[in-house]
């Protein structure tokens, strides 16, 4: 989609799959409410979700319609992918079936590798070519990588899966440890997969305190605390959350999804970087075709992984052990979808 395009005010298909389910439900406001697409861009929203539950969707639907928001031209509820993905420009896979307690992500490879084939082949046929995808739904970065393996006809650029809330995690848990706004964190990389192997890597990040850009290195002095608990807090706070809520993370993941999609559609702010989930061009020695998180900047709706960072053996060995699990994981869901 062109810039011109991307603010006209005719308005644009957003479909929203798992759209009955809790992360939605903190989606779609945001969305209908201007705070990801602008307050001039008017939205057809198209709601996907499975026969079962179409009568909730229904009340999310009498919901939308209370808002009474002035951006949502339209609400199209379905449990048919022909309608959910017809003529869409931005797509968001967030139906899948989520973690329990105990469970790691790639336990519902099996179950939701079925989804993305199908909607693949779905999205392949009836959304436009140009079509944006982010996919939410767990296991992220391999849901993506099938969900691309069966959309061969949309460009390799347009698939991208979330860890945007990884990278919003790690600054996070920086900005509590220095005292400092969230806001004064940047250039924070997650690295891998949506994973417990995820690299959340602060070697390029800085901080700016009373107007004054520093190292995070510098200003937290504390090596170990860097390498270890700042490491496993990232990779393990979806557990966390799950352990607290019984309920998978879905407020801070909704806000993450709007944040992703927000930088997509306007670009990120100079000299700064984001993490995004895409296909590997096999920068940094990954192996090509694979859906991994890079630091990414973006202009004109152009996603650029950010090159020529310096990586001691530490962050390379992680980096490895990222990647090893993915490959596993792409071959594992790859039999999975063949031997149906
Ligand atoms: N990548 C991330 O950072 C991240 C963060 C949080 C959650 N997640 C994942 O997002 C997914 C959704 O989480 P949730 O909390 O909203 O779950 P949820 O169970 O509340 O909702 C999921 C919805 O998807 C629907 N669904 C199931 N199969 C479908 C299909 N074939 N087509 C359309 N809809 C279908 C379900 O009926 C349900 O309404 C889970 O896989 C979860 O693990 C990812
Ligand atoms: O951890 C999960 O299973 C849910 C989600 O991916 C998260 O990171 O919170």
């Amino acid at each position: 989609m062109s810039s011109k395009d991307c603010h006209s005010n005719k308005p644009i298909r957003v479909v929203i799959t798992g759209a009955a389910g809790q992360i939605a439900y903190s989606l779609i406001h945001q969305i209908g409410n201007g705070d990801v697409f602008g307050k001039e861009q008017s939205i057809i929203l198209h709601l996907l979700d499975i026969t079962p539950v179409m009568g909730v969707l229904n009340g999310v639907v009498m919901e939308i319609q209370d808002m009474s928001l002035p951006l949502v031209k339209d609400v199209i509820p379905t449990d048919s992918e022909e309608v959910a993905f017809k003529d869409v420009d931005v797509a968001l896979f967030v139906g899948a079936m989520p973690r329990k307690e105990g469970m790691e992500r790639k336990d519902l490879l099996s179950a939701n590798v079925k989804i993305f084939k199908s909607q693949g082949t779905a999205l392949d046929k009836f959304a436009k070519k140009n079509v944006k995808v982010v996919v939410v739904g767990n296991p992220a970065n391999t849901n993506c990588y099938i969900l691309a393996h069966y959309a061969p006809s949309i460009p390799r650029e347009n698939f991208t899966c979330l860890t945007r809330l990884d990278h919003n995690r790690a600054k996070a848990q920086l900005a509590s440890r220095l005292k400092v706004s969230s806001s004064a964190i940047k250039n924070v990389i997650i690295w891998g997969n949506h994973s417990s192997t995820q690299f959340p890597d602060v070697r390029s990040a800085t901080v700016s305190i009373n107007g004054q850009e520093t190292a995070v290195y510098d200003a937290i002095r504390d090596d170990q605390w860097l390498k270890n608990d700042f490491v496993s807090t990232v990779q393990k706070r979806g557990a966390a959350v799950i352990a607290a809520r019984k309920l998978s993370s879905a407020m801070s993941a909704a806000k993450a999804i709007c944040d992703h999609v927000r930088d997509w559609w306007y670009g990120t702010r100079e000299n700064e970087w984001v993490s995004m989930g895409i296909i590997s061009d096999g920068s940094y020695g990954i192996e090509k075709g694979l859906v991994f998180s890079y630091p990414v900047e973006i202009k004109n709706g152009q996603i650029s992984i950010v090159q020529d960072l310096q990586m001691d053996d530490w962050a390379k060995g992680m980096i490895e052990k990222t990647q090893k699990e993915l490959v596993e994981e792409k071959n594992d869901a790859l039999k999975a979808t063949n031997s149906e």
